[in-house]
């Protein structure tokens, strides 16, 4: 098809400036999603100039419009019999190249911006992997912080009340993300299951007696770690010995610990939204189980950890003013800033793998690609969670369970293979090292082609 722009613009990167004026005036105040975008459709001129039809097409201004959103209320009761109203969504965002997938988060932060964003990464993210899968993300603005099993069970059961509607294992596929865990996954897929009078594998994440997959919960900080060995190699270098920066406390820090504790690297730090521990003896196996029972069981605080083990505890403070050589930023959305980055720079550290979504604001990463340090961004480094996921709806469709060292196997295989993208497609588009071109071009080009397959729609 001919490259016939409505527009009057004289070169690619006008087109993309007058696209994203164009995206933020149609969805006002929802800053996450607008940087989400910005940070993506920037680094895709070089392949926009290269491929005229995905303009022709109008796919910038229809991958960035989610399919559908669904807004609903939950209503449910404490444990005192007063009610309670929380608003929820699931943002279906493309279908393209699979059903759609992405995990559900509980907070109370979670607002349609937050989770516009998450989706539209989603969906690059998940293309990456190289698993069939679509594009969503979900949530509330639920804090499940201090609420009993109790309450957590009622709330989970009535966000499926109508959440049953709209997903399904060939449809929409969801799975944890903050505030979500094996836990919650329980109660939805009880709930699913009464409703519709069916099992099927509609939600990733479960329980191993029933139909989860070995793996899953370590496999976002498993992979994490595996794509930093894998940019570490690229300089011919190894975690071995390194010592890592590593924030967040919940699945994914928790699991990335482990996995650098296993390549011979130390971790020093764990946070949560009160502060951060330095432990400069490291994080080993038997103090991560403590970790793993404080937060996953008792659900406590972390700096209970620092009164445990007589390290130092630091109120407020995020990890990033630690000496390290490797930080993993695996808590939330934008917690290194431009200042922390250059403090990270400016005290050693070489490698950052993002387990978190967006963990870097904008001018952080400026400063990591400046300083040409190895820097794998969360849609490449986190996506072995989501990959895991689409192994574990693998064996769900074919009645089957594997074993862990196949699981490990091909979640280890399928990072290789991310990395591989990455750093074959930035070089290909002349900027070799910049794993942000080659996850951003790498996975939409697979999403791009097929919207052009399969027609306007
Ligand atoms: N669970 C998964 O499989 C995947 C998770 N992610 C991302 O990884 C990050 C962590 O998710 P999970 O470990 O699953 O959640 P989680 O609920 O198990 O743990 C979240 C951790 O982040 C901390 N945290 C949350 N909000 C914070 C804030 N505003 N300031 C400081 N700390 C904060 C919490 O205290 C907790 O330690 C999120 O960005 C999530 O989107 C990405 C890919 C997959
Ligand atoms: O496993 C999934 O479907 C969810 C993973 C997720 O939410 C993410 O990759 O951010």
């Amino acid at each position: 098809m001919a490259f016939t722009l409505a527009l009057p613009v004289s070169s690619v990167s006008q087109y993309v400036q007058m696209f994203f004026d164009r995206l933020i005036a149609k969805n006002p105040g929802e800053n996450e999603f607008h940087q989400a975008v910005k940070e993506v459709v920037e680094t895709l001129v070089p392949c926009l100039e290269r491929h005229p039809e995905y303009l022709s097409h109008r796919i910038l201004e229809r991958i960035t419009e989610p399919d559908r959103i669904i807004q609903f209320r939950v209503t449910w009761q404490d444990d005192k019999g007063e009610i309670h109203v929380n608003k929820a969504y699931r943002v279906e965002f493309n279908n393209a190249i699979g059903p759609y997938k992405g995990g559900l988060r509980l907070h109370p932060s979670v607002n349609l911006g937050i989770l516009k964003f998450l989706g539209f990464e989603q969906v690059l993210k998940n293309s990456l992997t190289t698993v069939p899968m679509g594009g969503a993300k979900g949530g509330s603005d639920f804090d499940p912080k201090g609420k009993s099993d109790w309450e957590v069970m009622r709330f989970c059961q009535a966000f499926m009340k109508e959440l049953y509607r709209h997903i399904g294992a060939n449809i929409d596929v969801p799975a944890g993300d903050i505030g979500v865990g094996g836990r919650e996954i329980g109660y939805l897929f009880g709930e699913f299951k009464k409703l519709t009078h069916s099992w099927e594998g509609v939600l990733t994440g479960k329980g191993l007696a029933w139909g989860g997959s070995l793996i899953r919960p370590e496999a976002t900080g498993y992979g994490a770690t595996y794509f930093a060995e894998e940019m570490l190699n690229t300089r011919g270098d190894s975690l071995k010995g390194k010592t890592c920066a590593v924030s967040g406390s919940g699945n994914v820090a928790q699991y990335t610990v482990q996995k650098v504790n296993h390549f011979g690297g130390k971790v020093i730090t764990l946070s949560d939204s009160n502060g951060t521990i330095v432990d400069k003896n490291g994080i080993d196996a038997e103090k991560l189980a403590y970790v793993l029972d404080l937060k996953n069981n008792r659900r406590g605080r972390i700096q209970e950890y620092a009164d445990k083990f007589k390290c130092e505890y630091f109120e407020g403070m995020r990890p990033w003013f630690v000496k390290c050589d490797v930080a993993f930023p695996s808590a939330t959305q934008n917690e290194v800033n431009k200042e922390e980055a250059q403090m990270l720079v400016d005290h050693g550290c070489f490698v950052v793998s993002e387990g978190a979504n967006m963990p870097s604001t904008p001018d952080a990463v400026e400063v990591f690609l400046r300083n040409k340090i190895l820097y794998g961004p969360g849609k490449a480094a986190n996506a072995g969670g989501v990959a895991t996921s689409g192994l574990e709806m693998a064996q769900n469709a074919s009645f089957s369970s594997w074993g862990t060292e196949e699981v490990d196997m091909r979640l280890h295989t399928i990072m290789k293979r991310i990395h591989k993208t990455c750093v074959d497609t930035a070089n290909e588009y002349g900027d070799p090292g910049n794993y942000v071109l080659g996850a951003n071009i790498g996975g939409f080009i697979k999403v791009a082609n097929s919207m052009i397959d399969q027609g306007i729609v």
